[in-house]
């Protein structure tokens, strides 16, 4: 997924993404996910389902049925395809597309999602960041539905978002605006976050060094996690190992994630706990060679990424051999936007794709979707046990009206009086049952 401010090159980084995979379906024939989100939805298996969960509703569905009247890009009606060439335009609707490609030996599916740039006043801008959280949280939501089906589906795809590439401006400020900590923050809590400063051609190389600089210091000074590439813990054995210490050769390294600043802080701290932890390493089944050790720290050295995207359709751009190239031509020169001199968008590709594909995966399952369900279900106990409180005292309110009215009705009995009427049930009280305007647990 990418998101963030507009204007920035998202679409235009998509785009040159899509030209450098190797699609298996000729042409990309696709389907836009939003229209498979909306079949997961009715689909999602009542009546196996054991629970009363409901089934999950697409956020995205509104926006893919919606017509896009100015013919903007991402109107979630054109394939993959169609949004990969002509005019660039602004995108109004998040678009997603599915693609069946090979990387390496591997067939992969692989979803791209495009966001609306984040643009307008601070309410606007955060009404949007709810939007694209609604949109995370459905795909949890759709793994949720799945894991509670008594017949699981073996079929079931995996819906998570295991990465959001987010976006930096370069143009105003040299680290993160007020506005990226505010979505940062909210966006880093449900997905991993991967930070981008595109239109890396506008920017000198001593430009960029400052820049990253500077989104790193706010992101640390902020508590913003962006996904390591190599952990704190992992670093310190890299250096070990560089340091030619035989004993941290081939260590095994236990998953990274979000919250790795802790095993930070201990490596600074207790020897022993140091070496427990380091027994229990030793019988984690991961292993990382030094040479994927050196490649996490190269990743980890290369974050914030610098992409430069290709020049918009119909211009050809070759380099100095006559190859054709996806590039951006200036009066000085041609940048090649696979040429790591030039950008960071080929580190990029290969982590995203091949070497840490894995990685992300894992942890949005062992970490962000755990979170989620784990709020989720804690939320749903709470307001189970609100309601069945909510009920007791109806019950025992209606036990006591009840009880009032038959006392004076003694009293008339006794007394030939046809008073009482500040006992009269004047149906401020609603009886419970199927129509009580409070939700019990059935209707969760
Ligand atoms: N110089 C330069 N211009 C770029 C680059 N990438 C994109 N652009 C230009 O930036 C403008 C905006 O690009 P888009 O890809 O539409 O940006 P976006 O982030 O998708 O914008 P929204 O749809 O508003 O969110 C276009 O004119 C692109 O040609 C780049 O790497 N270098």
């Amino acid at each position: 997924m990418v998101a963030g401010n507009s204007g920035l090159g998202k679409t235009s980084f998509i785009r040159t993404l899509f030209g450098t995979l190797k699609l298996r379906t000729r042409g990309g024939a696709l389907k836009n996910k939003a229209s498979m989100a909306k079949f997961a939805s009715s689909d999602s298996g009542a009546s196996e389902d054991q629970g009363s969960e409901k089934s999950p509703t697409s956020p995205v569905e509104s926006s893919a049925s919606t017509q896009n009247g100015n013919g903007t890009k991402a109107s979630g009606t054109k394939d993959s395809v169609g949004y990969a060439t002509g005019k660039l335009e602004r995108t109004l609707n998040s678009f997603e597309t599915l693609l069946e490609i090979d990387e390496g030996n591997e067939k992969i599916n692989l979803t791209l999602v495009d966001t609306p740039g984040f643009v307008g006043t601070d309410d606007v801008i955060d009404a949007h960041c709810d939007e694209i959280l609604a949109y995370l949280e459905y795909q949890f939501d759709l793994t949720l539905a799945e894991e509670r089906k008594v017949r699981r589906n073996p079929k079931a795809t995996d819906n998570q978002i295991h990465a959001c590439l987010y976006f930096l401006d370069h143009s105003g400020t040299s680290g993160l605006s007020e506005a990226d900590i505010r979505i940062l923050k909210r966006l880093g809590t449900r997905v991993n976050l991967i930070p981008v400063i595109s239109r890396a051609d506008t920017l000198t190389r001593t430009q960029t060094k400052k820049m990253k600089q500077a989104i790193l210091k706010d992101a640390a000074q902020h508590q913003i996690n962006f996904f390591q590439f190599l952990s704190p813990k992992l670093a310190q054995r890299l250096l070990a190992q560089q340091q030619g210490d035989g004993e941290h050769h081939k260590k095994r390294a236990s998953r990274q994630g979000p919250g790795d600043d802790e095993e930070a802080e201990e490596l600074g701290g207790n020897d022993e706990e140091e070496e427990e932890e380091e027994e229990e390493d030793d019988d984690d089944e991961d292993d990382w060679d030094p040479e994927t050790l050196e490649e996490k720290a190269r990743l980890q050295s290369l974050t914030p990424f610098t992409v430069i995207a290709q020049e918009e359709d119909g211009v050809e751009i070759r380099d100095s051999n006559g190859k054709l190239i996806q590039g951006r031509e200036f009066p000085w020169g041609v940048l090649n936007c696979m040429d790591s001199q030039h950008c960071d968008l080929n580190g990029l590709r290969s982590a995203l794709l091949s070497s840490h594909r894995q990685e992300l995966k894992e942890i949005t399952y062992g970490y962000f979707y755990e979170k989620y369900r784990t709020e989720k279900l804690l939320a749903r106990t709470k307001s189970q046990h609100i309601a069945h409180q909510q009920q007791q005292q109806l019950r025992q309110m209606q036990q006591q009206q009840q009880r009032q009215q038959q006392q004076p009705h003694h009293h008339q009995q006794k007394n030939g009086s046809a008073g009482g009427t500040h006992l009269r049930n004047n149906g401020a009280i609603p009886t419970v049952g199927p129509s009580s305007p409070i939700a019990g647990p059935w209707e969760e």
